[in-house]
């Protein structure tokens, strides 16, 4: 069935639905990664998105349910050049489509997707919609108007408390939409962790007296978000506080530094990152639209990662408060490896912390 992509700029695509049909409204983004669609669509830091690919064939190793990182399609909608309707793979359970169609997300195939991309890295990001009619320009006009998505991590945090049993340290995780491969890598290590939805009250959280506490990944914009912000800066100096992607950029926040929009955001498996104590670079993932700011930083709070790419922070510590958070992704799901020991660092400045005191 023919189907369109229109952006908010008037820039219209024409190609093939596929997966499940419907109307779709989002904020188009792209990611350059050659595979792991299966982790990008399942990642709650997607929610409200249409995530388009830039590698030209998706779907050719298929679907396995191994590796999804939660438990349904997040993504608002999702663009490739081309879905492999053939997937050969050993791991395979089924095609994207059926996937698609099971979770209820469209698909959109056959547009060009790196035109697609040039025209968001010019324009910046924009609001898209994927529609099988035809619609009237001012109909587009209400529908993207209509999209706002300050309630993401609302809709993607867990409605209740979870137990995750382990022998090694007690971590209180602040789920805003948490990768499985996080939770998967302190399992590793052996730590036991006790899971809050993203609404708990800080004192809940210190009433379970954890070793410290870990705030997740999550969609949308950190500042959406400043009730936890206030309940992050009564645990400040109380727990170490250790964190990713948004946990980092909601943490920076707590501590009184700022964040902002990037033009395009960063998405990808192959982003160059700095450490600026050892001055080695590691090559990350990465799936964020919002940075933590260099300028304002307070006193004490350390920038220990930056991105080659574009000089931002990747990495902030604060020594004295036990803090420690990262912009980009150390559970990788999707990309390398490389920075899999931050997870070692994370359990490193938390028995600190517990020595000092
Ligand atoms: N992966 C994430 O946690 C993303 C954080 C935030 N939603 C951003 O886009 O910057």
């Amino acid at each position: 069935m023919k189907a369109q992509l229109i952006l908010e700029n008037g820039t219209i695509f024409e190609g093939k639905a596929f997966g499940h049909v419907k109307e779709t409204v989002g904020e188009v983004v792209f990611n350059t990664g050659m595979t792991g669609y299966q982790e990008i669509l399942t990642d709650p830091s997607y929610y409200g998105q249409i995530v388009t690919m830039t590698y030209p064939l998706v779907g050719n190793y298929g679907i396995n349910l191994d590796d999804i990182e939660s438990d349904s399609v997040k993504v608002k909608g999702f663009i490739v050049r081309e879905n492999c309707d053939q997937p050969n793979n050993w791991r395979c359970e089924f095609e994207l489509d059926e996937y698609l169609k099971r979770n209820k997300v469209i698909g959109l195939e056959g547009i060009d997707t790196r035109a697609l991309t040039k025209i968001i890295r010019n324009h910046g990001t924009m609001r898209g919609i994927i529609t099988v009619r035809e619609l009237t320009d001012s109909l587009v006009k209400t529908k993207l108007e209509a999209y706002s998505n300050t309630n993401a991590v609302r809709e993607v945090t867990p409605a209740a408390k979870k137990e995750i049993a382990g022998e090694g340290i007690h971590i209180a995780m602040m789920d805003f939409g948490m990768k499985n491969n996080i939770v998967r890598s302190f399992q590793n290590r052996g730590c036991r962790m006790t899971v809050f939805p993203a609404g708990t009250k800080a004192a809940e959280i210190l009433d379970a007296d954890p070793d410290g506490v870990f705030l997740s990944n999550g969609p949308g914009d950190p500042k959406d978000l400043m009730d936890v912000v206030e309940e992050i800066k009564a645990m400040v100096g109380k727990k170490p506080i250790t964190g990713i992607c948004l946990g980092h950029q909601l943490l920076a926040l707590a501590l009184g530094g700022d964040t902002e929009k990037l033009k395009f955001g960063h998405r990808g498996a192959n982003h160059p990152v700095k450490d600026l104590h050892t001055g080695r670079v590691m090559i990350t993932s990465q799936n964020h639209g919002y940075v933590v700011k260099q300028e304002g930083l307070p006193e004490g709070v350390e920038i220990t990662h930056l991105n080659l790419n574009d000089q931002t922070v990747e990495g902030l510590r604060h020594g004295e408060y036990g803090i420690y958070s990262i912009q980009f992704h150390p559970e990788a799901c999707p990309g390398p490896h490389d920075t899999d020991p931050i997870f070692d660092e994370f359990i490193e400045v938390i028995r600190n912390f517990g020595l000092k005191g």
